[in-house]
């Protein structure tokens, strides 16, 4: 009856599995690790985490809208008596109409409970329309609550806690929770609704007979079980299948796409991809197909013996009425109130289910938000300089979350205000990662690093990020107007001042002509498939993300690549305006592989294997024998046939490549 056994065996394997995966596409994530607590729980250890589930609840709501919650709690506990009243009330007209004497008479008798039995009838109705008003303005505010702490912490985390996978496991499990909350409420509203109705049913039941409720249980009891375990073994076929499922979506989802449409049709991937889909949705078929076999089978069983329940419990009310045990009447209401009471059985089977699993996932919830908590970047600090400020790092070395292996080691070098400074190193050598401390992004493991004097373990990090823009290679391609796309550069910009600073900053980076000549102009949005929605090219993106630095007006400027998606002019152009922005004081760190560009620098530092082996201007680098700037710049020259190492005039009146 249980679907234990079969729940913790794997999914069989289809040979296009096999083919793609070379076994079971397993994911890394933390809804595929859950030891489905749901099959590990008796039905007594459900029961008794019921309380502790609905204080939980309950603790929320109350916090958002006690009156709300007190009236939807109310309501479905006056419907729950409403239910034992009608029932009382059915109870009466039946007396009055079994009576002996003329049944006009009988029914002139009967009417004060009929009237009761409506009235009861009625108010039950308003109460169900009050709790659903008052659950509408409940739910959505308990969902608000939890996914603004949700999301504010994900925000004010820590970068090494979010590349650390065991936490981001969790963190991401989280995001599941914030629906779950709702709806947990939901199902517990339903519960108490139920739980109330079945019990007063049960109260009615032992007033007439207490028999009845032994009865009663007989018949509950079987259906109670089938339920349980139609439920279980859905849960655990769900869980051992689940990689199954998603590994189907994941094959079949790049058909829909239009970036791999070449290799679909050109390849002829689309037909391994089907083919594919094909056999593996077959596997899952037959998994189905047990499934609901299995179901019927154990619905057939719990119907029987609930069925034999039934009859005990009509054979009981029989020999009540022969004996007279029992007036016709009563019994008649013990009908209705068996019927009542299995029906809110039903309900609370399913409702209860469903809770277990949703408390699954509002437990992830709590700990995602107190993970956030822990791992938040502390707020206030030190005051750092206003303006701009020197960054000095002394012996710094950096271990990423998970690795073994520092990506910097030792490393000790100045980044000096207003000035252009370059990072050089070959693939690897740790030059986005010491970019990433001098955001302030990752606090070294070891050594110290300074903005303005300040260490970064005791600054106030928000000063700090308050003065760097960053331009990385991974660029943010938000899915919003392309004003919205500079904006959010620096969100704080008054709303007044937005269009003006937004043209000028997209005009410094040359993207100003691309903007006006979109087809909505400034309101396009930059990603397609929305309405408004345009295309923009790898190299427009490059110059949209550069004015969003532009425009966040920072004194220190770190650029990651800057030019990777620009054609040569737009290159030389870049790196032109790069250097012009020193002017105003401005600093510039800048990560590139063109070499050109960093003869223009006014400070060059060289990482290999993570460490700091060279620093020096272009002129001093190259002229160290055996050198790995100079090696490196001597390789790039000699693909363009200009093999000498000729230094190309550094300042921006003639800029690099010229
Ligand atoms: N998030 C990360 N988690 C673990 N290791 C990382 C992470 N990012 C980088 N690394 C490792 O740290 C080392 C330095 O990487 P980094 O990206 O800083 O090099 P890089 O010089 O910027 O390389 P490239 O020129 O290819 O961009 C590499 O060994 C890389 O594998």
């Amino acid at each position: 009856m249980w679907g234990g056994p079969r729940a913790r065996s794997e999914a069989p394997l289809s040979e296009s599995e096999r083919l793609l995966f070379s076994g079971a596409l397993r994911h890394d994530k933390k809804w595929a690790v859950y030891e489905d607590p749901l099959l590990r729980m008796s039905l007594w250890s459900m029961a008794r985490q019921f309380p502790s589930m609905l204080a939980t609840v309950c603790r929320v709501a109350w916090g958002v809208d006690r009156a709300a919650l007190l009236v939807v709690f109310g309501t479905n506990l006056a419907a729950g008596l409403m239910t034992a009243f009608g029932l009382v009330a059915t109870n009466q007209v039946l007396v009055h109409l079994f009576a002996a004497g003329p049944t006009a008479e009988r029914l002139r008798e009967a009417l004060p409970a009929l009237l009761s039995a409506g009235a009861v009838a009625g108010v039950s109705v308003a109460l169900g329309s009050w709790s659903v008003m008052y659950a509408g303005r409940l739910y959505p505010k308990i969902e608000l609550a939890y996914t603004a702490r949700y999301y504010r912490g994900m925000a004010r985390c820590e970068m090494a806690a979010l590349e650390n996978k065991d936490i981001y496991k969790v963190l991401a499990a989280g995001r599941y929770g914030t629906d779950s909350v709702k709806r947990m409420l939901r199902y517990a509203v339903d519960i108490l609704h139920d739980v109330v109705g079945f019990a007063a049913s049960a109260l009615v039941l032992a007033l007439l007979n207490p028999l009845l409720v032994a009865a009663l249980a007989l018949i509950a009891v079987p259906r109670w079980l089938a339920a349980v375990a139609v439920v279980r073994r859905t849960y655990a076929s769900m869980h051992v299948w689940l990689d199954h499922t998603r590994a189907v979506d994941t094959i079949t989802y790049p058909i829909t796409r239009v970036d791999v449409s070449a290799e679909v049709r050109v390849h002829g991937a689309g037909k391994l991809l089907m083919d594919a889909h094909a056999d593996m949705a077959a596997t899952a078929a037959r998994e189905k197909a047990r499934l609901a076999r299995a179901e019927a089978g154990t619905e057939l069983a719990g119907s029987a013996a609930s069925g034999l329940g039934r009859l005990c419990a009509y054979g009981l009310l029989w020999l009540l009425l022969t004996s007279g045990g029992m007036p016709l009447a009563a019994a008649g209401t013990a009908v209705l109130a068996i019927r009542t009471s299995t029906g809110y059985l039903a309900g609370l089977v399913m409702q209860f289910n469903h809770m277990v699993e949703e408390s699954m996932y509002l437990g992830d919830l709590d700990e995602a938000c107190a993970l956030t908590a822990r791992h938040a970047i502390p707020e206030g600090g030190r005051d750092v300089p206003r303006g701009g400020f020197d960054v000095v790092l002394d012996r710094v070395s950096f271990r990423y979350p998970n690795t073994d292996k520092y990506a910097l080691r030792d490393v000790s070098l100045e980044i000096p205000r207003g000035k252009v400074v370059a990072l050089v190193g070959e693939n690897g050598s740790g030059k986005t990662t010491l970019a990433g401390l001098v955001a302030g992004l990752y606090l070294p493991t070891d050594g110290t690093l300074a903005f303005g004097g300040v260490d970064v373990r005791e600054a106030d990090r928000q000063q700090v990020f308050d003065q760097i823009a960053v331009l990385s290679q991974e660029i943010a391609h938000w899915p919003m107007t392309v004003r919205a796309n500079i904006h959010i550069g620096r969100s704080t910009v008054p709303r007044r001042d937005i269009q003006r600073r937004a043209e000028r900053a997209a005009a410094e980076a040359d993207v100003l002509g691309v903007i006006e000549d979109l087809p909505h102009g400034w309101d396009s949005i930059a990603v397609k498939g929305f309405e408004r929605g345009v295309k923009l090219s790898g190299g427009q993106w490059q110059k949209l993300a550069t004015a969003r630095a532009l425009y966040r007006d920072a004194p220190l400027l770190i650029v990651d690549e800057p030019t990777a998606a620009l054609d040569p002019k737009k290159e030389i152009e870049t790196f032109a305006a790069l250097r012009e922005l020193t002017d105003d004081g401005t600093t510039v760190l800048m990560i590139t592989h063109r070499l050109a560009a960093t003869a223009t620098a006014d400070l060059i530092h060289v990482l290999r294997d993570g460490h700091l082996i060279e620093s020096g201007t272009h002129t001093e680098l190259m002229s160290v024998e055996g050198g790995h700037y100079r090696e490196l710049y001597e390789l790039q020259a000699a693909q363009y046939g200009n093999g000498s190492g000729t230094v190309p005039a550094p300042r921006k009146e003639q800029p690099a490549g010229t």
